[in-house]
Order: structure tokens, then C-alpha cells, then sequence
């Protein structure tokens, strides 16, 4: 595989959980890009916003998307859920790799991450305005997928991955 694959989606749609078991069945390493920020900053992500803002956190993770596309091949790149809202992002990954967006519906991915304290968007956000960034976001998402995963409540991680392959 000489192509990087990025995962796509809102939050809580499994694209680190996805992305870690799709490397595994592929043999291929795997980059979490909010891991690599972390461990960059060493700063947990909701003190990134809260001490740096939210343009320092955007400005680092097309830093280290960027970084790490141009060193890396044949890799799984988890993404953030707002990583691939911005066209030069997008445009980096369509040209080192695929990306496939894993669609979850709204509830889903609302129910796994409404009181994560690890997500600051979620954590200062009403249900209402999520749902709204939601629709928002999977706009562009679909712009720019080059291969979109259907996800239903039942889906395992590991049938997820084992689509992927496939498609
Ligand atoms: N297919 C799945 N089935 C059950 N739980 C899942 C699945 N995918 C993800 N999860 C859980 O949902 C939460 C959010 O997943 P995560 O991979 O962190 O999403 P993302 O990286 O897209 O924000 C985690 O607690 C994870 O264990
Ligand atoms: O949607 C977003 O803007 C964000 C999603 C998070 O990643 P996950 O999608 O893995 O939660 C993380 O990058 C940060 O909290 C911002
Ligand atoms: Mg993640």
C-alpha cells in the first residue's frame, strides 16, 4: 500500500478506534493526528484550546498533517473531526492518500462524546449547535471523500475495518 488512508468524520464517529484496528489488519503503522498534537504540545487537547485557542490547535494539526503525510507512506491516519473541514487539509490528503468517511448517524456520535471532557467542542457545546456543526461539517466531508463507510449502531470496529479493505 503506498498510499495513506485518512479517516473522516465528526466526533465520536470511531475514526481513532476505526483507524487503530484498520492498521492492525493491514500491517501498516497507524498515526492518531490528536495523539501526535498531544505529544508535540504536551498539552492534553482541551488545554490547547483553552490556553492557546482554538487557530494555535488549527495551525498546528495542518503543521503535523502536513509533516507527517510527507513522511509517511502506507499509513493509517486517524484525523480529527475538524481536520478535514479546511480545503488545504484536504487537499494534502487527496494528495498523499484516500480519504473515507466513516458516516455515523447524529445520535450516535452525540451519545459517545456529549460528556467527554477530552473533546472541548463537544464539552462547550449545546446538543442543538452540535447538530448543527454536524450537518454542517458532513457537507464537506462529502465533498471531499473519496470513499464513504455507512455505519450502523450494531457495526463493530473490526467490520468497519474489514469494509474498508474491501471497498
Ligand atoms: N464501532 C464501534 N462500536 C462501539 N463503540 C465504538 C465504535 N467506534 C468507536 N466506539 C467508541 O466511541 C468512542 C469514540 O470513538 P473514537 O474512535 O474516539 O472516535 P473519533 O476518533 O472519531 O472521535 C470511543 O469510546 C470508542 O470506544
Ligand atoms: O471536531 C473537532 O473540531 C475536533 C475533534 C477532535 O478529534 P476527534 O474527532 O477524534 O474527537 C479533536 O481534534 C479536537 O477536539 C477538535
Ligand atoms: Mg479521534
Amino acid at each position: 500500500m503506498k498510499d495513506n488512508i485518512y479517516l473522516c468524520g465528526f466526533m465520536g464517529c470511531g475514526k481513532s478506534t476505526v483507524g487503530r484496528v484498520l492498521a492492525q489488519q493491514l500491517h501498516c503503522p497507524f498515526i492518531d493526528l490528536d495523539d501526535l498534537i498531544v505529544a508535540k504540545m504536551g498539552m492534553r487537547i482541551p488545554d490547547i484550546f483553552q490556553q492557546k485557542g482554538e487557530s494555535f490547535f488549527r495551525n498546528l494539526e495542518h503543521f503535523l498533517l502536513q509533516d507527517v503525510s510527507r513522511g509517511q507512506r502506507g499509513s493509517v491516519i486517524a484525523c480529527g473531526g475538524g481536520t478535514l473541514v479546511f480545503e488545504a487539509n484536504a487537499q494534502l490528503a487527496h494528495c498523499y492518500g484516500k480519504i473515507v468517511l466513516l458516516n455515523v448517524p447524529f445520535s450516535m456520535c452525540y451519545d459517545r462524546i456529549h460528556s467527554d471532557p477530552n473533546r472541548p467542542i463537544a464539552l462547550s457545546s449545546t446538543r442543538k449547535e452540535l447538530l448543527r456543526l454536524y450537518r454542517l461539517r458532513y457537507k464537506r466531508y462529502h465533498d471531499h471523500a473519496d470513499l464513504v463507510i455507512p455505519v450502523l449502531p450494531k457495526d463493530t470496529p473490526e467490520q468497519i475495518a474489514e469494509r474498508i479493505r474491501i471497498e
